[in-house]
């Protein structure tokens, strides 16, 4: 499932090819190319799905990114690593646009998701939302049924019969882990479930519109351990088919999920690379200082 190559800002939504999963329930590929096959496509190694280069980002005068360039490849989890403030958040926040309702933030630069340039004020947001998922800090489920949660996105963009909801609704649950512990109680509250639960339920909700990409920030630091566990076996798992960026402060976390690690310093990426480097031989001593925990 990707954005297509020959994405443009401009086609009208209901128009546009997206490609959803190979496994996802056929009914929910109703807007998808069907001239594509994202199951048999060749997978090409470390193939760049989101580039960053030269960019800047400010909360009015105050820049909180500066001049950063970074590829963050497709298929693979990437964790953001740094010190409090250094500007994680702010740019996994500039990658679906969620900064657009920060009436103080602005940015300059290159943002890409393959061929969709995400900074143009031409870009469809609604659009650029349903392909770049987001996952919290704090689960944060609608006061709705556990059912209503993940059919409310495929109600918004899929024309489903009710069957066919029904279907998405399953393959969404049983994706994020979470379908044996509410298939006998889908019709009861969301806010019923464990923090746990609940937050591999806004996953799946994220991910019935058919994303690419999933931006998690700090997805397990409202979570026990016993939860924190479930949902890295998950991320694991999800990698197979989206490509993840995850805030973490959690070294162990970012060491056991992610394929790679950027390592950021007040606004400023100091290093990134395939996460064992960047945990076992860093290149700058900062890093290895924040890795070794000797600060932040
Ligand atoms: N809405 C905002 N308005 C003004 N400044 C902000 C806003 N959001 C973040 N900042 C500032 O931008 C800088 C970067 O914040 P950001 O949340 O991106 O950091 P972070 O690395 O994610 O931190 P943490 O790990 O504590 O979540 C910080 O100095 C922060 O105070």
């Amino acid at each position: 499932m990707t954005l297509h190559n020959n994405h443009s800002a401009t086609i009208p939504e209901h128009t546009r090819p997206i490609k959803l999963p190979s496994d996802m329930p056929q009914s929910a590929s109703v807007t998808s190319d069907p001239t594509s096959n994202p199951s048999n496509a060749p997978q090409l190694a470390d193939e760049t799905c989101i580039e960053i280069a030269n960019f800047n980002a400010w909360y009015g005068s105050f820049q909180a990114i500066d001049d950063l360039t970074l590829k963050i490849p497709r298929n693979q989890v990437t964790a953001f690593i740094g010190p409090s403030g250094c500007g994680k958040s702010t740019l996994l926040r500039w990658i679906n646009r969620m900064n657009d309702i920060v009436p103080t933030a602005h940015s300059k630069g290159t943002l890409r998701i393959h061929d969709l340039d995400v900074l143009s004020p031409s870009t469809d947001v609604v659009h650029l939302r349903r392909q770049v998922g987001m996952v919290f800090q704090k689960p944060n489920p609608f006061p709705k049924s556990i059912y209503e949660n993940v059919a409310f996105g495929p109600r918004l963009h899929l024309k489903l019969r009710r069957g066919e909801l029904d279907e998405l609704v399953e393959w969404s649950l049983r994706k994020a882990a979470v379908w044996d512990e509410v298939k006998d109680r889908l019709h009861a509250p969301a806010l019923g479930l464990s923090g746990g639960q609940q937050q591999r339920l806004c996953i799946a909700r994220a991910i019935a519109v058919g994303p690419e990409i999933l931006l998690m920030d700090e997805p397990c630091s409202a979570l026990d351990p016993a939860s924190t566990l479930a949902i890295e076996d998950l991320l694991y798992e999800l990698r197979e088919q989206y490509t993840i960026v995850m805030v973490t402060h959690n070294m162990q976390q970012a060491s056991r999920c992610s394929n790679r690690t950027a390592f950021f310093f007040e606004g400023r990426l100091v290093e990134s690379g395939p996460t064992d480097d960047v945990f076992t031989k860093p290149q700058q001593k900062r890093t290895d200082d924040y890795v070794r925990g000797r600060f932040g």
